[in-house]
């Protein structure tokens, strides 16, 4: 896992920017939260478009064939990179939201737990897949993420997040 100064990004000023636009809400949805909202970042379309753009733009010729978006803030950024990318959209959706079989893991969020769960058939084995989402708190939504995506003996996972609770500076992603 690496941040900005170590992903040839230091001193771009996009991310400075993209930083900016997302807002800091003290204790949501409970007291010691700081809730990073990226919902401020959708609402400035060059922010916004920016953020994809770095992830296109490391990613585009790497071989991907599956961007993985993690319900509900990696639909706001995965259906972009995938598109752009040349790659499909697979959703990791909270319990009880596919209508076909299902693989599911459990894991541990700062405020609570919960469930991801992809179809079944959705990522082959061999395939290299990027997962999007906005940002790792404890990390335990990214684990479940991993854990599902091995179940299909992906080949490559390649593990993105748009946005970091912690450091401010926001963009850093992991191989595995
Ligand atoms: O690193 P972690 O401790 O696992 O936390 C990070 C996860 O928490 C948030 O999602 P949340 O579960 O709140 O769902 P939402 O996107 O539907 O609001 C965020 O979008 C990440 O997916
Ligand atoms: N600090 C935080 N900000 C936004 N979403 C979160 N999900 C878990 N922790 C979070």
């Amino acid at each position: 896992m690496f941040a900005g100064d170590q992903n040839g990004l230091q001193g771009d000023p996009r991310l400075k920017a993209i930083s900016e636009a997302i807002r800091v809400v003290p204790h949501f949805p409970k007291p010691g939260i700081m809730f990073q909202d990226i919902t401020t970042l959708l609402l400035d379309h060059k922010a916004f478009k920016d953020a994809v753009d770095i992830f296109v733009d490391r990613y585009r010729d790497m071989d991907i064939s599956v961007v993985a978006g993690v319900e509900a803030r990696g639909f706001m950024f995965g259906p972009s990179i995938a598109l752009a990318i040349g790659a499909k959209f697979v959703p990791l959706r909270k319990p009880r939201k596919l209508p076909g079989e299902v693989i599911s893991e459990a894991y541990v969020l700062e405020y609570g737990t919960d469930c991801l769960e992809m179809h079944v058939g959705a990522v082959q084995p061999g395939e290299r897949a990027l997962v999007i989402d906005d940002l790792v708190a404890t990390g335990g939504t990214l684990c479940a993420a991993i854990r599902l995506l091995g179940t299909t003996q992906t080949k490559w996972k390649a593990v993105v997040y748009s946005c970091g609770a912690t450091p401010a500076d926001k963009l850093f992603c992991t191989f595995c």
